[in-house]
């Protein structure tokens, strides 16, 4: 008689790369929205009608009226009932303008009409920033990573898209509505409320992430680990990629910043849903597992317990990993927040292509890190890997701090090699955590990885856009604005990657005292 031997459903390649396409994809909902609002910070921050040319150019509405009726009156054109209110798509205007230093007359249609929000630099950035503001402050990715090791994967990811849901409803909602400069806490109404709904989409994304990430490591241990991280983290930033490509300019089409973020939630929907269709897998995986353990006369692994905290906490190896991620993180997802606004004033980008250069960034990962990823399965090195991608990291924003070579191709390539270093870092270090932490403590483990990067991608903003407006605004003589200067927040975004060079050094001489195996092939032949 033939021999019926148990196998786990993860054993099955089709079955384990099907649940990784599934839980990516809601991923990618969760980064599309994460990042949405990044190429809308001129948007946002200009005050009243935003008003778009043929010529991809932007102007505030205001300014533009005082120069048609300025012109109008000089050459006895009948423009006196032009108002703001009245500026619509295809409209031909005439004013004279300084171009070089000479009253030129200009002409332009107009091809496009939104409404700006009138925030400040800091306000963007403490909404920015706010996406972290409940994992930090109210501890709760540390109590995401418990729940997620006490009640499990198809629990915790099911309340963590929930809650994603909740909050970028509660952002469109925030962005949509016109509170007639009603504050709250002291503040605008619509940041304040924008803000609380992006705190509650990032405590219900960050989750999310530990979660999808135990996902791949309970499916992939053994087998293509590292190249279904690789993967899973490359379509996250297809949803990057994609938020920092068509927000402006589905902005500019329906002519309200709160459509792009509508659009994020109605994807949200459809993950949420692939979401549950995970969990029935999840399920099927579970009873598998069983069978297989029933048949081998294994006993059931041992839960998580609170004692396992303390051999996270005690492992160097641990800390230095959670602190390389807070550096390089730092540099990187904060800095996307700006980086639209810095290709206009710092390259000369027109702002409809502005977007464009920073999606660079994420669309050259979505190739690089599977690569490197299935680099580290095969070869190992992975150590070697985060100190090489530390230092493309700081060249890159040396080079943006430098007042060199300001033309939109330098931008592009600078921009494509921190690509390269966003996929190296990202590739090795996920898959390193489970060389340092075993599998039932990996929830936690994970957690508090993110919880203390959720410092920096919470603070970084904040400091950032306080310094630009600061430090980095310049003005005329009657205090409006004219351009920035982004020299200081470029300086400290270097700072970071230092930082970054100097703990990953560290890290892989202590993998060389530990034999953590970091610089070891995870295919085991
Ligand atoms: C996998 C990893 N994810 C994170 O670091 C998240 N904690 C932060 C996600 C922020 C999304 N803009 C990664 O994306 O490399």
């Amino acid at each position: 008689m033939k021999e019926h031997i148990q196998k786990k459903l993860s054993d099955s390649k089709t079955a384990r790369w099907s649940a990784m396409l599934i839980v990516s994809f809601t991923m990618m909902c969760g980064y599309f929205l994460t990042d949405v609002m990044s190429p809308l910070e001129n948007l946002l921050t200009t005050q009243g009608k935003v008003v778009y040319f043929t010529d991809d150019t932007s102007m505030s509405a205001d300014s533009l009226i005082t120069k048609v009726k300025l012109f109008s009156a000089a050459s006895a054109l009948s423009e006196p009932e032009l108002a703001v209110e009245k500026l619509e798509e295809g409209m031909n205007l005439k004013y004279m303008d300084s171009v070089d230093g000479i009253q030129t007359e200009m002409e332009k249609t107009v091809s496009a009409v939104a409404k700006g929000e009138g925030w400040s630099s800091t306000e963007y950035g403490f909404f920015s920033g706010a996406y972290g503001m409940i994992n930090v402050f109210l501890l709760m990715l540390f109590f995401g990573g418990l729940i997620l090791d006490k009640m499990g994967i198809r629990f915790t990811g099911t309340l963590s898209c929930g809650l994603m849901l909740a909050g970028a409803l509660i952002k469109w909602y925030a962005l949509s509505t016109d509170f007639g400069g009603s504050m709250l806490f002291g503040m605008n109404m619509q940041v304040a409320l924008a803000s609380v709904g992006f705190a509650v989409f990032g405590m219900g994304a960050e989750i999310t992430g530990i979660t999808v990430s135990k996902v791949i490591v309970k499916w992939f241990t053994g087998k293509e680990l590292a190249l279904a991280m690789g993967l899973q983290v490359a379509m996250a930033r297809i949803g990057t990629a994609i938020a920092l490509g068509v927000s402006l300019p589905v902005a500019r089409m329906m002519g309200a910043v709160s459509y792009p973020v509508l659009f994020g939630a109605i994807a949200l929907c459809v993950g949420f849903v692939s979401y549950m269709v995970y969990c029935v897998m999840d399920r099927k995986e579970d009873a598998s597992e069983v069978a297989v353990r029933q048949e081998a006369g294994e006993k059931e692994e041992e839960g998580f317990r609170m004692a396992d905290l303390k051999q996270i906490f005690g492992s160097r190896g641990f800390w230095l990993i959670t602190l390389l991620c807070l550096m390089f993180y730092a540099g990187v997802f904060p800095f996307l927040k700006f980086a639209t606004k810095l290709m206009i004033f710092k390259y000369g980008v027109p702002e409809s292509f502005a977007g464009l250069i920073p999606a660079l960034l994420p669309f050259g990962t979505i190739l690089l890190t599977p690569l490197f990823g299935s680099l580290y399965d095969r070869i190992g090195k992975g150590a070697t890997l985060m100190l090489i991608g530390s230092v493309m990291l700081t060249v890159v924003h040396i080079l943006f701090t430098l007042p060199v070579l300001d033309y939109w191709w330098f931008a592009v390539i600078v921009m494509v090699v921190l690509g390269i270093a966003f996929s190296l870092v990202p590739s090795a270090m996920w898959p390193s955590v489970p060389k340092i932490i075993p599998l039932k403590q990996l929830g936690s483990a994970y957690a508090i990885i993110f919880y203390i990067q959720n410092i920096g991608l919470m603070a970084v903003p904040w400091l950032i856009g306080w310094v630009i407006d600061r430090f980095a605004t310049l003005r005329d003589a009657s205090g409006t604005i004219t351009g920035y200067d982004y020299t200081v927040p470029m300086a400290i975004f270097s700072l970071f990657g230092l930082c970054a060079i100097v703990i990953a050094l560290m890290l892989r001489s202590e993998d060389a005292k530990k034999h953590y195996g970091l610089e070891e092939a995870n295919i085991k032949k």
